[in-house]
């Protein structure tokens, strides 16, 4: 997840060296490093690559940064530079996200694991394009406008989203994961237009590529609907999804779940609450993880606890 790094001291001491976020995703060595770094200390099944879900607005050259205490600050979507940027292009600006995989899909810690690759959902990275800045509770007023230009865009991004998906995988990712952070700022009426067909038309392109394929539609309230109609391999559940319910629902594999904030607590109660999601779904396909990113001020051995629990389950 976005903050996941955040809780190690050895991802600080880096980033405190680079404090250009997307320069840092940008360094081979670097990106490649912070991705171990969890595998190193912990006994996990897999890594997701050192990335973010905006590298794609930066790779059709809309301006990104990242302020502190703030989040992300795009700059404007210029329809028309867009629209420029042909595939040669953006695969040379993010060529070194690539690398970095390629060199973490060679490193001996990966070994019979598992690398996931992610992207954000065309409708999240709509969302951030013209939004610039994350919408916290509700987009702006005027959000849907200019239809011209959110069609307009929702092509582009379901063309270079494929050919970053397509990067990945060749460099070495085994598994997508495709966030859509955002997808509960929709009505209901909304979801096929916005989620449910533009991620659709990418989950058949993983299948198609013999990748599994993993999807988190955030904060929506009807997960059943949305695998039945998008059908990815697996879906990750969000922290407010019951998990009784999900399991009777959701005929597909499930992941995540938990709290991060049961992470703050003590161990007592992050065991409890554990064995909650383990007990739930034992006899259903499923993959442990939270139900969004590790927070930043989690201790580190509460992390290696919770990976002790449910690898002794
Ligand atoms: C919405 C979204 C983003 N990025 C991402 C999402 C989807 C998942 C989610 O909902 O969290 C996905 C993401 N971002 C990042 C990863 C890689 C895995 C990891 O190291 O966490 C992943 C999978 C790195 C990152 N991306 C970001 C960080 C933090 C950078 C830092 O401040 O050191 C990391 C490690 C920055 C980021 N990137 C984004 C935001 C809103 C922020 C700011 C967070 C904040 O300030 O609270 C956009």
């Amino acid at each position: 997840m976005r903050q996941a790094g955040r809780y190690l001291p050895e991802f600080r001491e880096i980033r405190k060296l680079n404090p250009d976020f997307i320069n840092l995703c940008l360094n081979e060595n670097l990106s490649s490093e912070i991705t171990l770094q969890p595998l190193k200390r912990f006994d996990l099944d897999a890594a997701i690559i050192f990335s973010d879900i905006l590298m794609i607005p930066y790779g059709l050259n809309q301006e990104v940064k990242f302020e502190k205490n703030f989040g992300p600050k795009l700059g404007l979507l210029d329809l028309e530079k867009i629209s420029k940027i042909d595939e040669i292009d953006f695969v040379e600006k993010l060529y070194p996200v690539y690398k970095s995989i390629k060199k973490v899909s060679e490193d001996n810690l990966i070994k019979n694991k598992n690398l996931i690759g992610f992207v954000g959902a065309p409708w999240t990275l709509l969302v951030y394009m013209i939004n610039k800045h994350s919408p916290k509770k509700e987009l702006v007023k005027d959000f849907f406008k200019d239809e011209f230009l959110i069609n307009r865009v929702l092509i582009i991004l379901e063309k270079f989203l494929k050919l970053h998906i397509d990067q990945q995988i060749k460099n070495g990712a085994t598994v997508i994961q495709i966030f859509d952070s955002w997808a509960g700022l929709l009505e209901e009426k909304d979801l096929p237009n916005y989620v449910y067909v533009p991620t659709l038309n990418l989950v058949n392109y993983i299948k198609s590529l013999n990748i599994p394929v993993i999807c988190f539609p955030r904060g929506i309230k009807n997960y059943k609907n949305y695998c039945d109609i998008v059908k990815p391999d697996a879906v990750n559940i969000d922290y407010d999804v019951d998990p009784v319910s999900a399991c009777k629902e959701i005929k597909i594999p499930v992941q995540g779940g938990l709290d991060p904030k049961i992470l703050l607590t003590d161990k007592e109660n992050l065991k409890k609450e554990t064995l909650k999601y383990l007990n739930t779904f034992k006899d259903h396909p499923y993959i442990f993880n939270l139900g969004h990113g590790v927070l930043p001020e989690t201790n580190p051995n509460m992390v290696e606890y919770l990976v002790k629990i449910v690898k002794d389950y």
